[in-house]
């Protein structure tokens, strides 16, 4: 190329390009935006950028280390939170943690590791010449994870196997999101596999390919037939809140036990794959690891309370309705699993096996159950915070647990800055108070329609007179910038969890019995049972709180965004003034419809 040219040191791919359209010269608008195009400094770039990494790439050292560095952002905070009181540098890596454009490189990051940025482009149909079979070789290295009695090449290579129905062939079941396979881009569910390491698998068992794998050393060599329209590696974006606990290894019909990912009710899972209807695949959102692991679906989980509930209606806790265990259920193994559906009466020919754990609850308290409510997950996203954005803090918990205490102690450590919204009540006004001080005073009618048009996020009834807090005075305080604290009855939960008031939800929970006397006898606690007079709780009470406050927690749960043990008034208080100091400074995961 002449030294003299503006192409110099440009991409020799896009100069050639752009040479060929010169040749063109049509005049069209088309042409000349293409090349306008051809000719920028930030396509050039990017070419730049692209060639480097693709050089650098060759190698196949050139992929992520993990694909949540934005969760470690959220590790580091929590760490810090407590120690920015000690240096100026805590202080200082803190601030810039928080900086909008850091935490948009880190989620930018996030995005390319988890490989979401390939383009959906259609399947192309194969080329279908019946006599000519393409057959693909891949070579992967043989991860140093432990076998461990294994029955699946999960652990070895990152993908499982089975025996197709149709054919009785050796096919790729499931390639693991972030596993050697994946990773690999090379491996794909469907594929057919011929050779292993140089040995035929022809009429043998998944089991026989394993020993074969587990018995090589180094580099693994496949011999693939191509699945054609499958080979699809892009993540989804999806991430829930799991609103049940999941231990695969009680799961009978997981496909994979070794593929399977245990987490607890309230993890936040990362969804990658949707692809099978019955087996999703996920990563704990905060894991390292970024092979992908198997949890039930919606629908497979859905249909398994549904089942439970009908075989068994008082136990309603959202666990997993597993049937009885069968060796045929896997991936690995060569006969026809047991494939449950999400419809109950699919699952009906399974047997359940006993529950760990039963709770049935007073008939007669039951009758606010959401029974609609199907605990699975909840998709959830991150709320960044900024400027405007205050959320109330919401105390819930068993009448007489302490939520009022707290509320007080909180507001009292800032007055400036948290508030609690002035109650409105239908009873007269003394001489000695104030309207708008105490209590709004209304009259009866007024309060009575406002309840009736929804303007109360609660209300009840005491000696023949109303009281209640207006949503309206929850709205005041969040337009003025300060932390609304609320301390309402557990019913008002679900008029206060709204897109327009995005409440984070503190579960305030009694300790033992034994820790609750105690404290409560030392500080000379006076019982909320009796309004009429002033006298400490019985033993009788506090049992009552710890029994309704395991209901609340099994009723409503999945909406607390924390618990906090009402044991020490000062440490509980504490932990509220952590949580207040995360709402406002870190991103937390709310239902996805307050995002948008
Ligand atoms: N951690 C604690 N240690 C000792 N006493 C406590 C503690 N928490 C609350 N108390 C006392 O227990 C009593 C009841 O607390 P509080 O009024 O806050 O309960 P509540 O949850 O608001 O109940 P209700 O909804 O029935 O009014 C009060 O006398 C309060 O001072």
């Amino acid at each position: 190329m002449n030294m003299d040219s503006p192409y110099e040191n440009w991409d020799p791919a896009l100069t050639r390009l752009l040479t060929s359209l010169k040749e063109v010269q049509s005049g069209s608008e088309d042409v000349a935006f293409l090349s306008e195009l051809l000719q920028s400094k930030q396509l050039h770039a990017l070419v730049h950028v692209h060639n480097k990494i693709v050089a650098k790439g060759k190698d196949d050292k050139f992929y992520p280390l993990l694909s949540n560095a934005m969760q470690v952002t959220l590790e580091v905070f929590e760490v810090l939170g407590d120690k920015t009181k000690i240096s100026k540098e805590y202080e200082e890596l803190l601030s810039l943690l928080q900086k909008p454009h850091f935490q948009a490189i880190l989620c930018t990051h996030d995005a390319v590791a988890q490989k979401d940025y390939y383009p959906h482009l259609p399947d192309i149909p194969p080329d279908t010449d019946d006599e000519e079979e393409t057959v693909k070789i891949v070579q992967l290295v043989k991860s140093d994870e432990p076998l461990g009695g294994a029955q699946s090449a999960e652990p070895i290579v990152g993908a499982t196997i089975k025996t197709d129905e149709e054919t009785g062939k050796i096919v790729i079941a499931r390639v693991m999101h972030g596993g050697a396979a994946d990773r690999s881009g090379l491996i794909h569910a469907g594929d057919e596999v011929i050779e292993v390491n140089g040995i035929s698998v022809e009429n043998k068992t998944p089991a026989d390919v394993l020993s074969i794998l587990q018995n090589s050393e180094g580099t693994i060599t496949f011999k693939l037939v191509p699945s054609f329209g499958k080979g699809g590696t892009r993540e989804s974006k999806v991430r829930v809140r799991a609103l049940f606990d999941y231990n695969s290894s009680e799961d009978p019909y997981i496909p994979c036990k070794e593929a399977g990912l245990d987490f607890k009710k309230g993890d936040i899972l990362h969804i990658v794959s949707q692809d099978d209807a019955y087996w999703w695949q996920a990563r704990r959102e905060g894991d390292r690891v970024m092979r992908a692991g198997l949890i039930p679906s919606r629908a497979l989980q859905e249909g398994r309370i549904i089942h439970e509930r009908q075989t068994d209606p008082q136990t309603m806790d959202g666990k997993p309705a597993l049937c009885s265990p069968s060796a045929s259920s896997s991936d690995c193994a060569p006969k026809t699993p047991c494939s449950p559906t999400p419809t109950a009466t699919a699952l009906l020919p399974c047997k359940s096996i006993p529950k760990v754990k039963k709770i049935i609850y007073d008939i007669t308290e039951n009758d606010d159950f959401d029974r609609e409510l199907i605990p699975t997950y909840e998709e959830v996203a991150r709320l960044y915070p900024r400027p405007g954005l205050v959320r109330p803090i919401v105390l819930i918990g068993a009448p007489g647990v302490g939520r009022n205490e707290l509320r007080r102690r909180l507001v009292a450590t800032d007055p400036e800055k948290y508030i609690t919204p002035i109650p409105y009540t239908s009873r007269p006004i003394k001489s000695s108070e104030q309207n708008g001080k105490d209590y709004v005073f209304v009259t009866r009618e007024k309060m009575e329609q406002d309840i009736t048009d929804g303007k109360f996020i609660e209300h009840g009834e005491y000696k023949g007179n109303l009281y209640g807090t207006a949503a309206e005075s929850v709205e005041t305080i969040i337009n003025t910038g300060r932390v609304c604290v609320l301390s309402p009855h557990w019913q008002a939960l679900k008029m206060l969890r709204t897109p327009r008031l995005r409440p984070y939800i503190v579960f305030i929970k009694p300790p033992s019995l034994e820790r609750m006397v105690e404290t409560r006898t030392a500080a000379n606690a006076r019982s909320t049972f009796d309004k009429e007079s002033s006298r400490a709780f019985t033993e009788e009470e506090f049992t009552d709180i710890i029994r309704s406050s395991n209901r609340i927690n099994f009723l409503y749960g999945y909406m607390f965004d924390e618990e906090v043990v009402n044991e020490d008034l000062a440490s509980a208080v504490s932990q509220l003034l952590k949580a207040a100091w995360r709402v406002q400074s870190e991103p937390l995961w709310v239902p996805a419809s307050w995002v948008q």
